[in-house]
């Protein structure tokens, strides 16, 4: 009997041990379900929001946002884990509908016309935005390259003008690049309300837009330089070879110690006049090198002091002879900076254009301005983006081609429209839908791979309102039909 209540007993407390297990268990359960329950609203949350985002930049779409949807879905985003909330502030309207023929760059056809219209989901007051801009004459547009297929990307890439050759992603402006972002320096025409009309663009017809600032080129120009930031100290160390004057140079010492040498010549190559060259810090010991014209310098100032005539149009133009020759040395300095060993060599020399008060205001300008056109000789550019093994093409037309562009109606133009006739809606006059297609077809918009392959192939592209058919042949491409776009969007006209 004992025996069987002590069974008993412990039967009751195991079950009452597993009764309270299961309970727990059951509260662990439910905790977990809230857990997974928040956790899938959060990520129901975060895909609702990317399909959003991709969904306004695919659709040409805005989601209605009570407030800015920058604003809102800064909740979901943050910008310190690299998330970066991005909303289109419009999408453009342009006279390219194709990838197929669009300039690659701008400056090809500043004939080509867009328009912006700025979303009134991103501002209430979308007008307001653009309050200010008509101060400018450019605007930068960045915008998504949103019809690059895949979103595929290399490291390496082989732009056009390399007829084949590869370089990486980061020298160059190809449109597949890791965040397809595009950036085209446009002209501003003109604002009307919350839409700004452009010219010269390489943007396709409905291109979301991220972002418009104004080109500004105090900032966004190295070429424009103030006087200040030209007159720098020279201090060289170390290590450049002055560079080989022939002019005859006429040596004296300095009360510090310093060897000063004078250049005479106006004969020189780097266009000097005269100059006062002094290599400060540097004992008359060391100056066996010199007589090789190597110049171990530790520090340079270059002084235009003389030679200058009373004339003042010769002396704006000497002074700028001697300015364009100090620029060389600076950029010879600093290129020898660049390229040496010695890590913590610093190059930079000062062009002090002081050349007495003979000289008037209005020279010094001219000698700025000179100044800064020589600078932007400094401005380096990779030698394929200005000697492209591609050449330019002579653009011509077959008779059927000019017959059927004759036929086409300007965009603006007054008086009676015919409802038959083709019309374009950028381009205002049949000469400059000349002038578009030729700047266009002479930058040969073949891509490598049609102008090394498909040689006798025909090419098509749309510009404005007009189908353009073409063939190349050696050194030339000639329209051969120019068509009406059929149900092309109606633009409104500019
Ligand atoms: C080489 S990219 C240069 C664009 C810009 N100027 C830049 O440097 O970022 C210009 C080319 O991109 C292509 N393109 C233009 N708009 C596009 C878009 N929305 N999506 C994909 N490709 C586009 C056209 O073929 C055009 O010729």
């Amino acid at each position: 009997m004992e025996v069987e209540r002590d069974r008993s007993d412990e039967a009751r407390d195991s079950t009452r041990r597993f009764q309270h297990q299961i309970t727990v268990m059951r509260q662990e359960i439910q905790n977990l379900r809230k857990h997974m329950d928040s956790a899938v609203r959060a990520h129901k949350k975060s895909v609702h929001a990317l399909q959003n985002l991709l969904g306004n930049i695919s659709n040409n779409e805005l989601p209605q946002h009570s407030q800015s949807p920058l604003v809102e879905s800064s909740t979901a985003f943050s910008l310190e884990k690299g998330n970066i909330p991005t909303v289109p502030i419009g999408y453009i309207d342009s006279c390219f509908s194709s990838k197929n023929g669009t300039p690659r760059q701008p400056t090809i056809c500043s004939l080509s016309r867009a328009k912006l219209q700025i979303n009134r989901s991103v501002f209430n007051n979308p007008e307001h935005s653009l309050i200010g801009l008509h101060q400018y004459s450019h605007v930068w547009i960045i915008f998504v390259f949103h019809k690059n297929g895949h979103m595929n990307y290399k490291a390496k890439v082989k732009p056009p003008r390399l007829n084949g050759m590869k370089t990486g992603i980061f020298s160059t402006r190809s449109p597949h690049r890791p965040n397809a972002i595009g950036l085209t320096l446009a002209k501003l025409e003109q604002i009307k309300g919350d839409t700004i009309y452009l010219s010269g663009i390489d943007m396709i017809q409905g291109t979301p837009v991220l972002d418009i600032k104004p080109y500004i080129p105090e900032y966004d120009s190295p070429q424009l330089k103030s006087m200040d930031q030209l007159t720098k100290n020279v201090i060289c160390q170390d290590f450049p070879l002055f560079p080989t004057f022939e002019g005859e140079f006429s040596e004296s010492e300095t009360e510090d110690n310093s060897v000063k040498r004078e250049l005479t010549s106006s004969e020189t190559p780097e266009g000097f006049l005269g100059a006062s060259v002094y290599c400060s810090g540097e004992s008359r010991s060391s100056r066996s090198e010199y007589e090789d014209q190597q110049c171990p310098v530790s520090s340079i100032t270059c002084e235009a002091v003389s030679h200058l005539d009373t004339q003042p149009a010769a002396q704006i133009s000497k002074e700028n002879h001697l300015l364009s020759a100090l620029l060389k040395i600076k950029d010879y300095l600093n290129e020898s900076a660049a390229s040496s060993k010695n890590e913590d060599a610093k190059a930079v020399v000062e062009t002090d254009c002081s050349v007495g008060d003979a000289l008037s205001e209005k020279s010094r300008t001219s000698s700025l301005e000179h100044a800064a056109s020589e600078e932007s000789a400094s401005t380096t550019v990779a030698s394929w983006v200005r000697e492209s093994p591609v050449s330019s093409l002579e653009v011509r037309f077959t008779p059927h081609a000019e017959n059927a562009l004759s036929d086409f109606q300007p965009a603006n133009q007054t008086g009676a429209t015919h409802p038959r006739r083709p019309a374009f809606h950028y381009l205002r006059s049949l000469d400059e839908a000349k002038d578009a297609i030729k700047a266009v077809l002479s930058a040969d918009p073949r891509s490598v791979y049609r102008r090394t392959r498909c040689l006798d192939q025909l090419f098509y592209f749309t510009l404005d309102g007009a189908h353009i058919t073409c063939w190349f042949g050696e050194g030339f491409a000639e329209v051969v039909q120019i068509k009406p776009i059929q149900n092309h969007q109606e633009m409104p006209a500019m």
